[in-house]
């Protein structure tokens, strides 16, 4: 099969599975092979893919990307990537997904935050992996129920009330610019970024954070990239109840820039603006300058601050 791309629609998803003779689901594993060459592990050189399926019909495809010369901390699992690419392409629901290797605890708890989660349902196409868990789990089609291999869950039902809308759940946190027009540390000034690019990037950041999750801290995100061509990205901060697996902002648009920047290397990317509170008791401020000066050294970074309305 063919490179799969990071999204699938729905009726090329059914087109591909006629072709194979089998269902969307028995579609996820299929494609979890060819999904691993899309990832980035230049540490590691071990490549995973996750392969889930939204209610909406497409198929959504994520891989693990890894930082040289930074802390393994910063890596972004492919698990994480999955659940990402379906916030940014605004599905609500993930019931499905097969991966290659079987989810960290770290990926298990990340899940947490999907609504429902204990009933999401997994396959691992390693041969090695669960085997029993898969034969106890029931359906016999061969996922597991993320309940059954991460039981006594913590999660957002201990520290949030029952009300507080979810990680894939629509959120509008009401942000806007303390003060727009006020270019915080002198002008871009790489030669890429004019003043129209530079407020496209500003408004694009803010409306990034106006959909961060970040229920527990309070303190909501956003960030957008910019590459050599002026083509843009974003991403939001997302934040897990065991705090540790919440994933950055500048991770969330990289997934972004992964999915669609034509796999060209992080240092394409020349410009990225963050937008949070001032003060944010959970400030992104330094990481993300430090990520972005590792990954691209001539990347141009500026912070603009907002305040809930
Ligand atoms: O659940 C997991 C476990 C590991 N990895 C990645 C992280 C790192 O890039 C590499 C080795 O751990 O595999 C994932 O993507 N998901
Ligand atoms: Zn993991």
């Amino acid at each position: 099969m063919d490179r799969p791309s990071f999204v699938i629609h729905p009726e090329e998803a059914e087109a591909a599975a006629k072709r194979l003779g089998v269902s969307a689901l028995q579609l996820l594993p299929l494609l979890v092979n060819p999904a691993k060459s899309l990832a980035r592990p230049p540490i590691s050189n071990f490549s995973v893919s996750a392969v889930g399926l939204g209610s909406s019909g497409r198929i959504f495809v994520g891989v693990n990307v890894e930082f040289p010369g930074l802390p393994l901390h910063h890596s972004i699992h492919a698990e994480q990537f999955l659940v990402t690419n379906l916030t940014l392409n605004s599905e609500r629901h993930l019931r499905y997904f097969s991966v290659s290797a079987a989810p960290c605890g770290h990926c298990r708890q990340f899940l947490q935050e999907i609504r429902d989660a204990p009933e999401i349902r997994i396959l691992i196409t390693d041969p090695n992996a669960f085997r029993d868990a898969a034969a106890e789990d029931g359906d016999g089609d061969g996922f597991v129920r993320l309940e059954s291999i991460l039981p006594h869950r913590f999660g957002p039902d201990d520290l949030l009330e029952k009300d507080v809308p979810l990680l894939l759940e629509p959120h509008d946190n009401r942000l806007t610019l303390s003060d727009p027009d006020h270019l915080p540390n002198g002008e871009f000034c790489n030669g890429y970024i004019d003043s129209d690019i530079s407020s496209n990037l500003r408004g694009t950041a803010l409306s990034a954070a106006n959909r961060s999750y970040a229920p527990y801290s309070r303190c909501p995100s956003g960030v957008a990239l910019v590459d050599c061509e002026g083509k843009m990205y974003r991403g939001w901060y997302m934040e897990s109840a065991a705090y540790n697996p919440s994933l950055g902002p500048v991770q969330a648009a990289l997934v972004d820039f992964v999915a669609n920047g034509g796999g060209g290397g992080f240092e394409r990317i020349v410009g990225a603006v963050l937008v949070e509170k001032k003060d944010a008791v959970v400030s992104q401020e330094l990481t993300a300058r430090m990520l972005l000066q590792v990954i691209s050294p001539k990347c141009d970074f500026k912070v603009f601050h907002c305040y809930e309305f």
